[in-house]
């Protein structure tokens, strides 16, 4: 499968290099990037060529399914561009930033007709989680009644503000909830504690999101993005008759000086390079077999949808109902 990436930033450049070193049966023969020295230093990771434009890339004849790997902002625009052309697109997470934009995304492949877009929600494929869904599938632990979870990161740069905890960050927990649980949220609250020092200064870090599910799960995410100690995740979901926790990544212990210890992962390229791989793979195999068949566009849009009430209720200070539409048919399990 021939492959046009759009934005050789820092996942892009990942993704290339995966898609060229690791993943089977797909190769990259064109970037695309508005930062042309960037396009081209990695273009040469694989050998393909660089395309001057997104619009271009999308409509390149070589190209037959393309990754959209540009900042979040730029995403719907060119998800919209690949539906237009009806080739196949794997975005990075957000699907958009805005949730009119994804409602144009799910109008425009229901009107297609047939599934075109999968979101890059890698913790689905995350063994971790997915032996955790599999516990709550089976009725392990009872059913749910509430779910505690961690997302800090060492740091953030400067162009990281206050919106992206929720937008950027919290999207991750609220898609992998959103499956864990099998339903949708309804309301959202943000809790601010008060902030590190190690911050920029139009951030505020941490910020605390509160979710209740259609059910009345209460879910808790702890976003701290300059925690400075490591890259963490941890998630645990209590039902009425046990928990169900993440598991940490496999780390030796070490016992030296008077101490037992093992190494905290620094950054989500270790901590998830599993995940990245087995995603990309399943994504390649299912085009290549007739559609994607991973997170949907009604994934991308349900989560941003509970991103931008996040973001209101961070601003507002109040529970922000959270007015989600009926799911599609379209996007229903066994669905096109
Ligand atoms: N799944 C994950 O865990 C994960 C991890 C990191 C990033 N991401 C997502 O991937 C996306 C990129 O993140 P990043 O960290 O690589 O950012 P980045 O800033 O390093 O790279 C973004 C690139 O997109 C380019 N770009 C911006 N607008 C463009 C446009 N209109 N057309 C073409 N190129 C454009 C920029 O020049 C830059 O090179 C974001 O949506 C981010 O949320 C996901
Ligand atoms: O884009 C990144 C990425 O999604 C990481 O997985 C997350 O931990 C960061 O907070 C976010 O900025």
């Amino acid at each position: 499968m021939k492959i046009g990436l759009i934005g050789t930033g820092w996942i892009g450049e990942e993704h290339v290099k995966r898609l060229t070193g690791t993943i089977s049966g797909a190769e990259v023969v064109a970037v695309s990037d508005i930062d042309a020295e960037r396009a081209a230093a990695v273009a040469a990771i694989a050998g393909a060529r660089v395309v001057d434009g997104a619009e271009k890339l999308v409509d390149d004849p070589e190209v037959e399914a393309v990754v959209v790997t540009s900042w979040g902002p730029a995403h719907a625009e060119q998800v919209l561009a690949c539906i237009a052309a009806g080739k196949p697109v794997f975005c990075e997470k957000p699907l958009t930033t805005e949730a009119a934009d994804g409602l144009r995304v799910i109008e425009a492949e229901q009107a297609h007709g047939k599934r075109l877009v999968q979101v890059g929600f890698m913790r689905r494929y995350d063994p971790g989680y997915r032996q955790m869904k599999a516990v709550l599938d089976a009725g392990g632990v009872g059913a749910p009644l509430m779910a505690h979870c961690v997302h800090r990161n060492p740091d953030s740069p400067e162009s990281y503000h206050s919106d992206k905890p929720m937008v950027d960050t919290a999207v991750h927990e609220i898609d992998a909830l959103r499956w864990l649980l099998g339903e949708e949220f309804t309301s959202a609250q943000v809790i601010v504690p008060r902030s590190t020092a190690n911050r920029f200064p139009d951030l505020v870090d941490p910020q605390i999101l509160l979710l209740e599910t259609a059910s009345g799960v209460r879910v808790d995410v702890e976003v701290f993005v300059n925690c400075r100690y490591g890259y963490d995740i941890q998630c645990e979901v209590v039902g009425e008759t046990g928990t169900v926790r993440l598991p940490d990544p496999a780390a030796p212990l070490v016992r030296s000086g008077g101490r037992a210890s093992y190494a905290v992962v620094q950054d989500f390229p270790s901590r998830f390079a599993d995940a990245f791989d087995v995603e990309l793979q399943a994504w390649v195999d299912s085009v290549r077999a007739g559609a994607p068949a991973g997170p949907s566009a009604w994934d991308g849009y349900a989560a941003t949808v509970v991103t931008n009430a996040a973001v209101e209720a961070r601003r507002t200070g109040a529970v922000v109902p959270i007015d989600l539409p009926e799911r599609p048919a379209f996007y229903r399990e066994g669905a096109p």
